[in-house]
């Protein structure tokens, strides 16, 4: 698809599995989905090839992963880039705080123009590597997607666990072979044997995986960021309840 980088691309309908995920926040992911179309792709944030399969490639990909975190959690989303999947989960779920960390300028000038036309309170912006963040940041949850691989993301990701957090990590069909490869590295960062997760198999032709890992081993260095409610609960089901709503989908994981 050729574009001019000035004309606003118009975005693909909403998919009808969007509904039972997004519940009554659809028109917000809506929103969210217009503004990736247009200066999403005109700041260079995504590709125009991206406009058709926005959905199932990204704002409900991503969104689907809400059903990994409890009530209240606090999410770090590194490398959110265009606001994926941080974005996407805090219109799904409005009673997460989320955290974005992307390095960078372009990047978090844009994010926090988007946070702000989308009125999202439960989201701030911050400005750095996740490695250079710890120590100031920290949750008992993080979460990113399509940044590194295993090993190297765990190594950045984990100085912002709390202790007995989790690593929420979106990774494609090579998941399990990732984790099999990396699972040596893993363990000596302190992070238990990881599982591999389906997210929105419900609403996905092909639902989306993430590598859970769990911060096993007290760190040295606490972080300083607001506790809030730990990752002892996973939210299963809280979809479910909404689920009636919409059908399935078809869409991708990278
Ligand atoms: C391929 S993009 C993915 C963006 C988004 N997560 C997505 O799935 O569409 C990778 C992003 O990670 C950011 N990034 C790279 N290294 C990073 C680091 N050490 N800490 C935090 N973010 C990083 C980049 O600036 C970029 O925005």
């Amino acid at each position: 698809m050729k574009h001019d980088g000035e004309t606003p691309l118009t975005p693909p309908a909403a998919p009808s599995g969007a509904a039972a995920v997004f519940g009554d926040r659809i028109e917000l992911a809506e929103r969210f989905a217009a503004i990736l179309a247009d200066t999403g792709v005109s700041h260079g944030l995504i590709g125009p090839r991206e406009v058709p399969r926005l959905w199932e490639r990204h704002v409900l990909n991503c969104a689907v992963v809400e059903d990994a975190f409890p009530e209240d959690a606090r999410v770090i989303d590194v490398g959110s880039g265009a606001g994926l999947p941080g974005i996407a989960l805090a219109v799904a779920r409005p009673d997460l705080e989320v955290l974005l960390v992307e390095p960078m300028l372009r990047r978090t000038t844009w994010l926090e123009g988007v946070v702000a036309e989308l009125g999202l309170r439960s989201v701030t912006v911050h400005r750095g590597r996740a490695e250079e963040l710890a120590g100031s940041l920290s949750a008992p949850w993080v979460t990113a997607r399509a940044v590194a691989r295993l090993d190297k993301l765990a190594r950045w990701c984990v100085p912002l666990l709390e202790e007995g957090g989790t690593l929420v990590a979106m990774k494609g069909r090579s998941a399990a072979e990732e984790l099999g490869e990396d699972a040596a590295a893993l363990g000596r960062l302190g992070l238990g044997e990881g599982v591999v997760t389906e997210h929105g198999g419900d609403v996905l032709e092909e639902p989306v995986l993430t590598v859970d890992l769990r911060l096993e081993r007290r760190r040295e260095r606490g972080g300083a960021g607001r506790r809030s409610k730990g990752p002892g609960s996973r939210r299963a089901g809280s979809r479910r309840r909404r689920a009636g709503r919409a059908g399935g989908e078809p869409g991708r994981q990278d």
